[in-house]
């Protein structure tokens, strides 16, 4: 069997297993490349919410990235939660040596059970000092209006407008996830991909379920697997649409915790062979 690619994720421990790191290292897996990790914060985490949090020193996260990036030679790097502006300095510091290949933004800033993950400054570092080195961000809605000072979008047009003025920031690309339109025949969900070569709206049916804990985590590890194995932004982009609905298809009739359960990290495996017609651009700019 031929060697696998090599991941790195630079986030937060989730202790119930749906987010952060543990979504990471399994959306990894199932996509044949090896997770390297450097974990960030410990979270007292479950379905129902976020308990508690317990920063790792700046000096640990970086002698973990450190001895990842010198050992195993990551062909991409995820970056979650930072939640500390020094923290997401120290990790700009990186990335702006150029050490940081393929790198994928996911700027978390809150659960979406409403707790915050992130401290006062970290919008601001994370705008000025990591966006410019990053290959793809990956906010949605809310953490694109934080970002750009704003109010989240309210129509495709508007969620169009913020990918492309996060653009500004530095980034190769920026996906604004987590759109909502409705339509006669149901909700679509939509994500938005501004380029270099311009944009492109993606839109399916919404999935009805309540297990979508983990969707951000899962969406922006799986787009940096694709780039680790060497597919362009836009395929990365889609396919990791692909695996989280197939993910999201999978578990929406399990019980798993009392509250929004996790999306299915152990059953993405066979999102390969699995065609979804739902799942393709709607409309596009040039080509990329
Ligand atoms: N109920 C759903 N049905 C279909 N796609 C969904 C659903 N919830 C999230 N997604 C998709 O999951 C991915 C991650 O998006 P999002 O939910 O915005 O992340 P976050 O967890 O950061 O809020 C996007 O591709 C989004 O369209
Ligand atoms: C440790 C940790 N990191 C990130 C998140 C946010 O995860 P996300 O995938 O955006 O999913 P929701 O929390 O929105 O379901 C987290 N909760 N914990």
């Amino acid at each position: 069997m031929n060697t696998p690619p090599v991941a790195l994720t630079i986030a937060g421990s989730d202790s119930g297993g749906g987010a952060g790191i543990q979504a990471d290292l399994t959306t990894f897996a199932a996509l044949g490349v090896h997770g390297a990790s450097a974990v960030t914060a410990i979270t007292v985490q479950d379905t129902t919410g976020v308990h508690d949090i317990h920063p790792v020193p700046v000096g640990v996260v970086l002698a973990q990235i450190e001895c990842v990036l010198r050992d195993l030679a990551p062909a991409a790097v995820k970056v979650g939660m930072l939640g500390r502006p020094e923290l997401s300095e120290a990790v700009a510091r990186v990335a702006a040596a150029g050490r940081l290949p393929r790198l994928v933004v996911d700027p978390v800033l809150v659960s979406t059970s409403g707790h915050s993950l992130a401290a006062d400054g970290v919008v601001a570092t994370l705008r000025e000092q990591l966006l410019p080195h990053a290959h793809l961000v990956t906010p949605n809605t809310d953490e694109a209006a934080a970002l750009l000072g704003t109010v989240p979008a309210r129509s495709v047009d508007e969620q169009a407008d913020h990918a492309g003025a996060l653009l500004a920031f530095g980034s190769r690309a920026v996906v604004v996830t987590g759109g909502t339109v409705r339509t006669p025949d149901g909700t679509e969900r939509v994500d938005v991909l501004a380029g270099p070569a311009g944009t492109v709206v993606f839109r399916s049916p919404e999935i009805a379920t309540d297990n979508d804990h983990g969707t951000g985590c899962t969406f922006a590890s799986a787009a940096a697997a694709f780039l680790a194995r060497g597919h362009t932004t836009h395929d990365a982009v889609l396919s990791a649409r692909g695996l989280v609905r197939h993910a999201l298809r999978t578990s929406a009739p399990w019980r798993l915790g009392s509250g929004r359960g996790p999306v299915a990290h152990t059953r993405t495996t066979c999102f390969e062979a699995t065609p979804d017609p739902t799942n393709a651009p709607h409309s596009q700019g040039a080509p990329r």
